[in-house]
């Protein structure tokens, strides 16, 4: 008897828990005796029983709240510099101070704060291996090969992609509206639940907006990214089959939302040594990620091999050789200025000319696995967000009429009748930038990101804070090689350090006359929500474009409204979603009234 219990004992699977256990009691006796190395600062009260914060820290505060609010609530409550608790009681560095974030985020420190172990599991599970997830020299070669493809003269030509797939949708959406004349008991348009048919009445639809953006974004993507046409729009019309990738797309967004505590705990154990096996434990997330990766894989590579033949054919054209005598040989940058007309000047085109070109080294070129990566990456990069930030903006200008009358009048002035401007043109608005740039301020869609930290550091912070002992102040942390740094996206943009009394105010005009703090603070375009430094978001100009195209073709077609009695929630998933509290079954959606101008 004694021996099976020595042996049950002995069994790695109760030894390691045990182990955890027993090392989050030692940081946490640490942490009472002020013996641990962040003593001098901060700490929140642990809103969880004794057992549960000893396994998930704050964790279980931060997910009961709406994303962003604990942050916030953390942050003006215990100041910019803080350590609260995440798994076993490991601590995190909060860092929401803009020295210390621009010391860590710039050029020189970057790569010397790579993204945690968990955090480049989900994403790599989610993406592949795109620049999201490389690390090091490896990044620093794979964003050498893209950026190029995101500079200002390519987002000047993909403009008029942006304001044909805006333009498609808003007079889809305007010709439904006006189609519409009374409530329904069942759904009658896309993108509709029951209750919102219910909601509708003469010339007055409602529908989850969120939706239609959503396919939107992925027919432009489609587009301007690959050249490639997901059909994403005439699928949900009933008018085409589109791409599998739509679908996938859905079903992996609705595996990130609500992800809870044990899957969290799940991310976090499978970078521990020897614990890899915890990844492919055959939980139905994980079977259903797999099964969704895989699909947007397939069509990846779907794309990438019609595009290499395209430009091929081109090339061998313009030299008018035959196949075979063109067949292994490389390009030289050159050679594929000339090739423009029917590839395009798409992202993949731009990225396989940098890589294709022979007057780069062989050792600098992407992998086609890499290529693949890039490819899943921007797909979700590049879609998911801008449609959430759009989303909301449509949300916040519902209840607000007279700020969205004043923006359509700007967009009626200056469109003139047209419907469609140039890059130059359209970024010259100044309403319409003030509202994006507030919206991308107000509500950020990428809350917070995570860092660790490679070898010992010293931060230096942009101004002392009060030691948590009384005993005066400290103007830099000294951080320790694994130590996880934690970066509040959102809580920076809404700093009222930054930006003031009204920071938790929407209010495009602030954007007149920017706080003298804000700038001071560094971030590009004053904000955090792209972050910044060599890791900072590729797409930003392109993100900014593509918002100001859709929101300014839906508005010269359409009004929006609240539908009154439906109070949105935000949910986090990747990126922060909504959902109608009493409507949880329907899932994310942001319903909204339309009517046409
Ligand atoms: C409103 C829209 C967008 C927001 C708020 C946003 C935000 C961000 C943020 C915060 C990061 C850094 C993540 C981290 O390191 O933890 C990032 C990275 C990235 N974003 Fe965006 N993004 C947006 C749109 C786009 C678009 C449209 C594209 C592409 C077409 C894109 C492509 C990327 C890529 C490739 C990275 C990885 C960069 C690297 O690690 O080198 N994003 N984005």
């Amino acid at each position: 008897m004694l021996l099976l219990a020595l042996g049950v004992l002995a069994s790695p699977l109760l030894l390691l828990p045990l182990a955890f256990v027993l090392a989050a009691v030692y940081r946490r006796v640490l942490a009472a005796l002020r013996l641990d190395t962040y003593a001098h600062l901060p700490q929140p009260r642990h809103a969880d029983a004794w057992l549960r914060s000893l396994v998930f820290g704050d964790l279980g505060a931060v997910q009961r709240a709406p994303p962003a609010e604990q942050h916030l609530a953390w942050g003006r409550e215990l100041g910019d510099v803080f350590v609260y608790r995440s798994m076993f009681y490991t601590p995190r560095l909060w860092l929401g101070d803009a020295g210390a974030l621009n010391h860590i985020l710039g050029a020189a420190h970057s790569y010397e704060y790579p993204k945690p172990g968990d955090v480049r599991r989900f994403l790599k599970n989610l993406l592949g291996e795109g620049v999201l997830v490389a690390e090091g020299d490896v990044h620093r070669r794979q964003r050498r090969i893209i950026q190029p493809a995101f500079n200002l003269s390519s987002i000047r030509d993909l403009t008029p992609v942006f304001f044909k797939h805006a333009n498609r949708t808003s007079a889809i959406l305007a010709r439904l509206t006006a189609e519409t004349s009374e409530a329904k008991d069942a759904p009658f348009v896309p993108g509709q639940s029951a209750l919102s048919a219910q909601k509708c009445g003469k010339g007055s639809l409602v529908l989850d907006v969120s939706a239609w953006l959503s396919k939107t974004t992925l027919d432009i993507i489609g587009e301007a990214g690959f050249g490639f046409d997901f059909k994403a729009i005439d699928e949900f019309e009933g008018i085409a089959k589109g791409d599998d990738v739509a679908a996938a797309f859905n079903t992996m967004m609705s595996a990130t939302v609500d992800i809870g505590l044990v899957q969290i705990l799940q991310f976090y154990l499978q970078t521990l040594p020897g614990m890899a096996w915890v990844r492919d434990l055959p939980t139905q997330r994980q079977r259903l990620m797999r099964a969704t990766y895989a699909v947007l894989e397939r069509s990846s590579q779907r794309i990438i091999a019609e595009k290499r033949e395209a430009i091929a054919a081109e090339l061998r054209e313009a030299a008018g050789e035959s196949e075979k005598q063109a067949s292994g040989k490389t390009f030289t940058k050159g050679a594929f200025e000339d090739a423009r007309s029917s590839s395009g000047r798409d992202l993949l085109h731009l990225m396989l000319r940098s890589n294709m070109a022979s007057d780069i080294k062989d050792s600098e070129r992407l992998s086609d696995a890499e290529l693949l990566g890039q490819l899943t990456t921007l797909i979700l990069a590049g879609h998911e967000t801008t449609q959430t930030q759009l989303s909301w903006c449509l949300w916040v200008l519902s209840s607000r009429p007279a700020m969205q009358q004043r923006l359509r009048d700007e967009l009626v002035e200056h469109f003139a009748g047209r419907d469609e401007l140039d890059f130059d043109a359209l970024n010259n608005l100044e309403y319409l930038d003030f509202v994006t740039k507030e919206i991308m301020r107000y509500i950020s869609p990428v809350v917070a990101t995570r860092r660790t930290l490679v070898k010992d550091d010293v931060v230096p912070l942009s101004k002392p804070y009060p030691r948590s002992d009384g005993k005066g102040s400290f103007s830099y942390v000294e951080l320790k090689k694994g130590q996880d740094v934690f970066i509040p996206i959102q809580y920076m943009n809404r700093s009222k350090e930054l930006w003031g009394p009204t920071a938790d105010e929407f209010d495009p005009e602030r954007w007149r006359n920017v706080p003298e703090q804000a700038k001071a603070a560094g971030f590009p375009l004053h904000l955090l929500t792209f972050i910044e430094g060599p890791r900072g978001c590729v797409g930003n100009r392109f993100a900014i474009t593509e918002f100001k195209a859709l929101l300014a073709s839906l508005l010269l077609k359409l009004r929006f409204e609240h539908i009154e009695g439906w109070e949105v929630e935000q949910k986090q998933g990747v990126v922060v979603r909504g959902r109608i509290k009493g409507q949880e079954e329907l899932g994310m959606q942001m319903p909204l009234r339309l009517t046409c101008v």
